[in-house]
This record gives structure tokens, sequence and C-alpha cells, in this order.
């Protein structure tokens, strides 16, 4: 099997930091590439990512702040937030050796183009490998060590074993898989349904409204997956179903968080000045847009959109989804 050595994780956020972690920890030789050199030095100084400051990187790893520090990477891992990633995947094809795998590490569906993150990365770097990487996993717990799983998907499955490897450890357990479009829309789609879940959580409407809401966002998942090209199985693991109930259920989650915040009276505009990356926010309208493209019923996602846009209220919203006709549960 190939031995995947020297990772670049481009992105010094949470989720980059932690990933960087990870792959440290697997006894890789790791490069945490930052926005610029002055954010480089404030990671170095800190020995942390100004986005997770309690968790220490640790110390084998290397701090850069510019794209020459991926020369020579056996794998990059790209974690910075979805819309960027097009951005950022272009800086690296003059210093990718090509085959370089290129792993998506953001969860959401580029608006505009309405790319999935690996056509994304395959538009940027058409000679890298696109591969991506989702799971119920919050950064704080993998950057601690605690116990995690995750799919890691490409479309060669020598590249994602591959991958695991590289990155696997007992507490952090990457399952291989071929499916990207499965894996990406999980990670996406869970995202928004989480805030209709944490709106339902923040006007107090009960845990039984709340596993409503989540299997009926669940269905939803299900159906937006069916009609782009998603494997059942993929959907009802880990990037699908795991990570849907981890979001939908903790407070740690940003986007449950969001929807908290939107549904005990907080203004969509007010809730997202937290300065926290709500990715479901930026992913809600073009998930709505492209489930109506395929005429796929998303009644749960078009009133996040809704609200989030302001064309609803949330008691509106409400109305709306609780008014619906009774219909079959299938
Ligand atoms: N946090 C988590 O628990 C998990 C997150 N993810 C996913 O990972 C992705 C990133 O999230 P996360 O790390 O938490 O977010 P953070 O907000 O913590 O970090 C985002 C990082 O990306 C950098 N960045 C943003 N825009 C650009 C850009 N245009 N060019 C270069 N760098 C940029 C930011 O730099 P700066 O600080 O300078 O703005 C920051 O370092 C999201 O899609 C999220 O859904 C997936 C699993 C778990
Ligand atoms: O994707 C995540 C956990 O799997 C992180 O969730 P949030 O982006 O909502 O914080």
């Amino acid at each position: 099997m190939t031995i995947l050595q020297r990772i670049a994780v481009i992105g010094a956020g949470a989720w980059g930091a932690a990933l960087a972690n990870v792959a440290a920890r697997a006894g890789r030789d790791v490069v945490l590439v930052a926005r610029d050199a002055d954010a480089a030095d404030a990671v170095r100084r800190a020995g942390a990512s100004p986005h997770l400051p309690d968790v220490a990187l640790d110390g084998a790893i290397a701090v850069a702040g510019g794209i020459d520090a991926v020369a020579g990477a056996d794998a990059v891992l790209l974690v910075v937030p979805a819309q960027a990633h097009g951005a950022v995947a272009a800086t690296l094809a003059p210093v990718l050796a090509p085959g370089t795998p290129v792993v998506a590490c953001a969860k959401g569906i580029e608006r505009g183009t309405r790319r999935f993150m690996t056509d994304v990365i395959a538009a940027a770097l058409p000679g890298a490998t696109p591969a991506i990487l989702s799971g119920p996993s919050f950064a704080a717990d993998v950057a601690r060590g605690l116990p995690t799983a995750v799919t890691l998907a490409a479309a060669d499955d020598a590249v994602a074993v591959a991958l695991a490897h590289a990155l696997g450890t007992p507490t952090f357990r990457p399952y291989h898989a071929t499916d990207l479009r499965g894996v990406e829309i999980g990670g996406a789609a869970k995202n928004v349904l989480a805030i209709a879940v944490g709106i339902v959580r923040g006007r107090r409407l009960g845990a039984s409204a709340a596993a409503a809401l989540t299997t009926r966002g669940f269905a939803e998942l299900m159906r937006f997956g069916r009609a782009y090209g998603a494997r059942p199985e993929t959907l009802t693991g880990l990037s699908g179903l795991g990570d849907l109930i981890l979001t939908c259920s903790s407070r740690q989650s940003r986007n449950f968080s969001l929807g908290i915040a939107i549904g005990d009276g907080l203004s969509p505009g007010e809730a997202r000045q937290s300065g926290l990356l709500a990715e479901g926010a930026f992913t809600a309208p073009v998930l709505v847009e492209m489930a109506a493209e395929r005429n796929v019923d998303m009644p749960i996602a078009a009133a996040v959109a809704a609200v989030l846009d302001g064309r609803l209220g949330v008691d509106q919203a409400i109305a709306a989804l609780t008014t619906r006709p009774f219909r079959a549960e299938h």
C-alpha cells in the first residue's frame, strides 16, 4: 500500500487544527497552513488555533503561512469553509504533484455553481485526486483525542484505504468508501436540518418534536441523496445519519446553536453575528434550489432557507410544516 507520509492541512481553523493533531498522532509529518504569515505567527505563538484556543497543537506540527509549504505533500486536507474551497484549491495548482489526493473536509455545496465539494476540487485542480472526509466529529473532541469515527471516500478504493491508514488511530477511525457523492451530500444537508431542529429546541417545542423533525429531515436527506446519485447505505452511515444525529442534538454544533438562537427570538441576522461558521446557512438556499431542480420535496430545508432570508417568521414556518396534508410515511 502507498504510504502517505507528508500531510499538508490547509486552514488553521478549529477543524484544521483537529485534523493536524489527528495526522500527527498517526505518525505523519504534518504542516498546517494558515491563511497568511501573520495568521501562522499567531498560531505558533499560541500553540493552538485561534478558533480552538483550549486545545494545544501537537508539538511536531510545522505551521506555515504560505502555499509553498504544500510542495512535496503526499496528500492535502483542505479545511477551509465550503465557499472558499474553490479559490483556495486553485492556489495549489503550481505546487501539487500530479495525482496527489486532495481531501475536501468542508461540509457544504458551492453557491452559484451548485457544485459538491469534490467537484469543486476537480474543477480547480484537474490533475489532483479528489477525496472527501465527513462524519460525526466535533473539532474539540477530535483534537483532544476522544474516540470518533468518520467516512473517508475516494473514487478509487485504494486511495481511500491509503488515506484511512495515513490518518487512522484507535481514537480516530476512518471507514473507507468510494461513494463520494453520498458522503458529501450527507455532510452538506445535515447542517441545514440541524438549524431546523435547533429552532424547535430554541422555541421549546419539546424533545418529541425534535425527534420527529430529525427523522423527517433524514427522509429529506435520503430523497435528495437518491436524486443526486448517492448510495442509500452511505446516507444511513456515519456521514449521513450519524452526523445528522450528532449535529441535531448537541449545543457544540454551530448550526444547531444558530437554530436555537433564532428559535429563542433572535433575528437570523442577529443570530449570525456570533462570528461562528454555520455552514448550513450558506448551504440552505442552494440545497433548496437543487432539490427543486429534480422535484425533490424538502419542506424542512425550504422552511430553514425561508426563515434565514426573512421570507417566513419562525411561527409561520412551524405552522407551514405542521399543517401539511397527512400522508403515507414513505
Ligand atoms: N469545527 C468542527 O467541529 C468541524 C468542522 N467541519 C467543517 O470544516 C470546515 C471548516 O470549519 P472550521 O475549521 O470549524 O471553521 P473555522 O471558522 O474554525 O475555521 C475556518 C478556517 O478557514 C480559514 N479561511 C476562511 N476563509 C478562507 C479563505 N478564503 N482562504 C484561506 N483561509 C480561509 C479561516 O481563517 P481566518 O481565521 O483567518 O478567517 C480559518 O482558519 C467547515 O466546512 C465545517 O463544516 C467538519 C467537521 C467538524
Ligand atoms: O460537522 C460537525 C460535526 O460533525 C460540526 O458541526 P457544526 O459545524 O454545526 O459545529
